[in-house]
Order: C-alpha cells, then sequence, then structure tokens
C-alpha cells in the first residue's frame, strides 16, 4: 500500500488528506498543535477549519513529524509558503530515502523570490524529478463537501507525476491532469492570489461583473508575461492551474484572498482586515515577492503593483483604480 503524509492541518492540507485516504493509501495527517491533532483523532472532525466534516475513519493525526514521515513515498506539504523553509528544515532528516515531496502551496518566498518547488529542493536537498506540485482550481471547502474538482499534477518527471495523479485520482471526486510545466503551474497558483485581492478590492468598491472581467483578463495577461520571463510554457495558463484558478478564486467568496481584498475596498483598514482574516491568505505576502520577481526579469505586472501599494503601501483603493485606468493605451496584445 501506498504511505502518504500531509503536514498541514488547514483546510487544504486536511481536504487533500481526506483524498489520499479515501483513495486507498495510507495516510497520516500531521499538525503542530496537540490540541488541534487530538481533537481530529477522537472526534473524526476537524473542528478549526473543516467543521461538521466527517473524515476518512482510515485518516490519522500526529504532532510528531518522525512518526508521519516513517515509510512515507509521498510527503504533501501544506503548511503557509513563509513558513515552509523552517519547517522543512526540521523535518528533512527523518524524509525517507526515495520519497516524493509534493508541494500543495500557493506563494513566492519573501526575500528569495523562489517558488515552493524550488524551496524544497534546496532545504531537503533532492533532485527535481523528487519534488512535484498540485495546483489548480480547488477550493478546499468545495472539495470537502465532496463536491467534484479537477487538478494538475505536474513534476518534470513525467512517471513520477503518473504515480502521483493515480495516487490521488478518487472517481467521481477528484480528477487530477499530469503537465511537465513545473514553473507554470506554481506561478499560475501563486500570483492569481494577487490578482483575487485586485477583484475583491474592485468588489468591496461596489465594482460589477465588468471590471471583475477585465481584472481576471488583463492579470491572466501579467501571470503569462512573468511565466514567459521564467520559461514556463504559456499552454499552462489556459489550462486548469492558469485560467481555471484565476476564474475560481477571483469569482468565489470562498477564496481568502478575495474575501481579504473585499474588506479592504470596503474601507477596512489593513490591521482590522487582518484581525478578520483567520486562515491564509498568500497573496497579502506574496504580492510583494511577485513584484520583486518580476521587476527582477524585467516583466511589467501593474495589477500586482496597485495591490502591493494598497495592501503595504498606503495606497488607496480609489488611487489604484485610476492608476491602472489612466495607463497609456495599447493594443490588447502589448507585451505578451
Ligand atoms: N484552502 C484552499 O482552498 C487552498 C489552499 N491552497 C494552499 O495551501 C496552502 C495551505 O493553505 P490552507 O490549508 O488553506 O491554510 P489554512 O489557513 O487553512 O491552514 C494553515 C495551516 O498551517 C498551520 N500553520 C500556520 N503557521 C504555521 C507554522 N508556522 N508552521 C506550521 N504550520 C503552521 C495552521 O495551524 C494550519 O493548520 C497555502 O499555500 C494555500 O495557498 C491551495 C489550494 C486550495
Ligand atoms: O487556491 C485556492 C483555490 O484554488 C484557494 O484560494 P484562497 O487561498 O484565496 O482561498
Amino acid at each position: 500500500m501506498t504511505k502518504t503524509a500531509v503536514f498541514g492541518t488547514g483546510s487544504w492540507g486536511t481536504t487533500f488528506a481526506m483524498i489520499l485516504a479515501e483513495a486507498g493509501n495510507e495516510t497520516v495527517l500531521w499538525g503542530r498543535r496537540p490540541e488541534l491533532v487530538s481533537a481530529i483523532n477522537s472526534t473524526g472532525e476537524n473542528p478549526d477549519y473543516l467543521p461538521g466534516i466527517t473524515l476518512p475513519g482510515s485518516l490519522r493525526a500526529t504532532d510528531s513529524a518522525a512518526e508521519a514521515l516513517d515509510g512515507a513515498d509521498f510527503v504533501v506539504l501544506a503548511v503557509p509558503s513563509q513558513t515552509l523553509r523552517g519547517n522543512l528544515d526540521t523535518w528533512r532528516e527523518h524524509i525517507p530515502d526515495g520519497a516524493v515531496l509534493v508541494s500543495l502551496m500557493k506563494g513566492i518566498e519573501l526575500g528569495t523570490t523562489k517558488r515552493m518547488s524550488e524551496v524544497i529542493r534546496e532545504v531537503a536537498g533532492v533532485p527535481e524529478e523528487r519534488v512535484a506540485v498540485i495546483s489548480g482550481p480547488n477550493l478546499a471547502k468545495e472539495i470537502a463537501q465532496r463536491q467534484p474538482a479537477a487538478t494538475v499534477v505536474a513534476c518534470t518527471d513525467e512517471a513520477v507525476a503518473k504515480r502521483l495523479q493515480d495516487v490521488c485520482h478518487l472517481p467521481p471526486w477528484f480528477r487530477p491532469y499530469t503537465n511537465l510545466d513545473v514553473v507554470g503551474v506554481e506561478l499560475g497558483g501563486a500570483v492569481k492570489n494577487v490578482i483575487a485581492l485586485a477583484v475583491g478590492v474592485a468588489v468591496g468598491m461596489g465594482m460589477g461583473d465588468n471590471v471583475a472581467a477585465m481584472m481576471i483578463t488583463r492579470g491572466l495577461a501579467e501571470i503569462s508575461r512573468l511565466g514567459a520571463a521564467l520559461g514556463a510554457d504559456p499552454h499552462t495558463f489556459s489550462g486548469l492551474a492558469g485560467m481555471g484558478d484565476l476564474v475560481a478564486t477571483c469569482t468565489s467568496p470562498l477564496s481568502r484572498n478575495r474575501t481579504f481584498g473585499e474588506n479592504l475596498g470596503r474601507g477596512m483598514t489593513l490591521e482590522e482586515v487582518i484581525a478578520a482574516t483567520r486562515q491564509t491568505a498568500e497573496g497579502v505576502k506574496s504580492c510583494e515577492s511577485v513584484l520583486e520577481l518580476a521587476r527582477k526579469h524585467d516583466v511589467e505586472m501593474p495589477i500586482t503593483e496597485v495591490v502591493v501599494g494598497v495592501v503595504h503601501d498606503g495606497m488607496s483603493p480609489r488611487e489604484a483604480g485610476m492608476l491602472l485606468m489612466s495607463r497609456s493605451p495599447k493594443p490588447e496584445r502589448y507585451g505578451v
């Protein structure tokens, strides 16, 4: 039997562990808080992140990384992106030789501008064929309620991507596609959070669907430009990990990033919005690393720039809208 270990008892880590367990894999969920771990084991629910959802009977939780990693074939990482490096550093001595490390995270590291797969390779000291990424339109709450969803499993080694695809394929609930373009799949997941913040701000200001569609489409142009500069396959961005995730996140009230932006657009202060946000909205930090990455590669990302302005530099949502709409008029395919 394939053994899988999932690190992170948040909404996506727990939901993905449900999929793995129901697909017939021996699955252990690691959490850092012993009280949540015991609640999961004693009640069969995750009261903090997925209240009311019954977890598979075979799924067990632990707060011991060594125990979770013992004999693991796949090590799935679902902690907030900015905490990955420190966490993985403490777990790496227990990672079995030959295990595949899988990132579910959608962020870019602050300071280094590295993608999560790059951080994993560096900290765990594993080659790229042992690192995979899963990303797509996967709002955890819907999937936890057993609504159908599709995703992308990316690895530069096609055989590894196919093995992981088999491990998490669970009809009629979860349908993974493979892709060899790790760079594109990761960028799609990380940058869509920044665009969802922008859409949220517009929605919070009372703007309608034309504005949302404009942001989504021009956001996709930004993601594609950055992807081209970093060597991604342009086709990835019209797929599930590109347009698919962008549409789901920018249009769903379930998205934490969109909701964060919506609260800012309604006039709440940054401190009030942070206090009201219990879960990880990756774009809040990653907007800065995405912008830094874009500048390093001389890529223009105007929506990302104003998101950084509004979230971190005190720019008002109105000023941000004015800046975007008064840019010099261009042909639609300019720079793409
Ligand atoms: N929730 C969703 O719908 C989806 C989330 N993702 C991505 O998955 C990743 C994890 O997100 P969620 O599970 O949604 O987050 P969440 O906010 O629901 O949970 C975060 C988890 O990380 C833990 N955590 C917080 N700080 C930590 C630290 N310093 N060390 C170790 N653990 C820590 C929390 O206790 C919690 O268990 C993010 O990168 C997110 O973008 C990807 C697809 C869907
Ligand atoms: O990545 C997600 C959906 O695919 C979840 O988006 P949020 O982190 O904005 O909730």
